[in-house]
């Protein structure tokens, strides 16, 4: 509910902050949560809680980058065997003038100063012939990493290709942040969640909308909730569950039916950032419900605004509170110069190109038509700027 359409409204608010203050204040508006240590499986999409060092050499004997013949000294060379991947025990020193048939992966043995592939190599009886350099086509024990290296700092999220890098390094379990529960209230009577809305009724966008984004930026999203207007549904529900972080969609205005402000005065909360200086999105606020208890985001129920103000706090708080070492801010060039807003920031649907953005139109608060096609947000600082951060979209 609220008193204006949100084109008409172009006054500052009085205690809005500026949004690169708002985005650090969420940044640093908790701690990292916990360490603990879980199956490889479970890690996926927290970060590492201490570095990954290598439990083992990488690769972890000398191995054959080629099929053909493991070769020891000059040739010809008079082949004695097979080495197999996954055959270690079978392997036999190899003499000068000795080489064995050998398949990629596999030991090498000692005393091969080669491998030659089965392209360079002439096999006649039990005499193989070719030129090949010393050292070719080994991949040496400990080339890529010594036992004991630091291959990733703390901090670092566990991707998918992280998870793989782990596995081959011997690792059945990592120690991780533990990831912030979150729970999404979504408030206002209009909103429905199924089916063709009625006149006056709007679908629910935000609740389809945050868990990918939850879990994109490392929490972990609980089912949303539904209230209706009113202040003490709304009061019940920020304190009905023990979450690290409530996010609450909607009533964050100024109108008779927006009880986010009033209701969190009521409960005492520390309101840490009161609206934000930036286009969509500037009611939204970040707050701590009581001292150690959940961190409150307030975001606009215009479902842009709220995809904004999600990028600008409540992302920043997940990062933060799931330990992940922020990565610097990816930048490009507009393409075009956009119109600037004078006092606030304005963030903009772009697709990226060859480093240019290109803004997609369709940037109203309460339409994400223009957001669902981007694959970032571009941060046009007031009086603007052709060289723009970018908030990456999750994709
Ligand atoms: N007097 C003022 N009025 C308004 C101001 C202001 O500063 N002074 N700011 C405007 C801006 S900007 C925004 S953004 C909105 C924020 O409003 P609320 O957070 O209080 O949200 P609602 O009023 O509940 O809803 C706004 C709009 O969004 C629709 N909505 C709500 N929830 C959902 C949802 N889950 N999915 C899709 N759409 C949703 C709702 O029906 C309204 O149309 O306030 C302006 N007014
Ligand atoms: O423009 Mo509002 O700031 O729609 O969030």
């Amino acid at each position: 509910m609220t008193a204006l359409d949100e084109r008409t409204n172009d006054e500052p608010t009085a205690t809005a902050m500026p949004w690169p203050q708002a985005r650090r204040t969420a940044g640093l508006a908790a701690e990292p949560l916990g360490p603990l240590t879980v199956p490889l499986k479970r890690a996926r999409g927290s970060a590492l809680a201490e570095p990954l060092f290598a439990g083992l050499a990488v690769p972890a004997f000398d191995t054959a980058a080629m099929d053909g013949y493991a070769v020891a000294g000059p040739g010809p060379w008079a082949v004695t065997g097979r080495a197999l991947a996954g055959h270690a025990a079978d392997v036999r020193d190899l003499a000068s003038g000795q080489a064995v048939e050998i398949a990629t992966g596999a030991q090498v043995p000692p005393g091969a100063s080669a491998v030659l592939p089965y392209e360079l190599a002439l096999r006649t009886d039990g005499l193989v012939t070719g030129a090949i350099g010393p050292g070719r086509h080994i991949r040496r024990r400990g080339e890529e990493c010594a036992e004991g290296t630091e291959v990733l700092p703390a901090g670092a999220t566990v991707t998918p290709t992280v998870l793989g890098f782990a596995a081959s390094l011997g690792c059945d379990a990592l120690t991780v942040h533990r990831r912030p529960r979150v729970t999404i209230v979504v408030t206002g009577d209009e909103v429905v969640r199924n089916g063709t809305p009625l006149p006056g009724q709007v679908r629910d966008a935000l609740g389809p909308l945050l868990p990918g984004l939850i879990d994109w930026a490392g929490g972990i999203a609980l089912p949303p909730t539904y209230v209706p207007d009113g202040r003490a549904p709304l009061a019940a529900s920020l304190t009905r569950t023990a979450v690290d972080v409530i996010a609450v969609c909607g009533a964050s205005s100024r109108g008779p039916a927006d009880h986010l402000r009033p209701v969190l005065r009521q409960l005492g909360a520390d309101i840490l950032v009161d609206g934000v200086a930036c286009r969509p999105g500037h009611p939204q606020l970040l707050a701590r419900l009581t001292p150690g208890g959940p961190l409150i985001v307030g975001l606009p129920g215009n479902p842009f605004a709220a995809l904004a103000a999600a990028l600008t706090l409540l992302a920043p708080a997940l990062g933060r509170l799931c330990g992940r070492t922020p990565p610097p801010p990816p930048r490009a060039v507009l393409v075009a110069p956009v119109p600037a807003h004078a006092a606030d920031t304005r963030l903009i649907p772009v697709t990226l190109a060859s480093g240019l953005a290109t803004p997609v139109g369709h940037d109203r608060p309460g339409l994400l038509r223009g957001a669902a096609a981007a694959t970032a947000l571009a941060v046009l600082p007031p009086g603007g700027a052709r060289d723009v951060e970018l908030l990456l979209l999750p994709g």
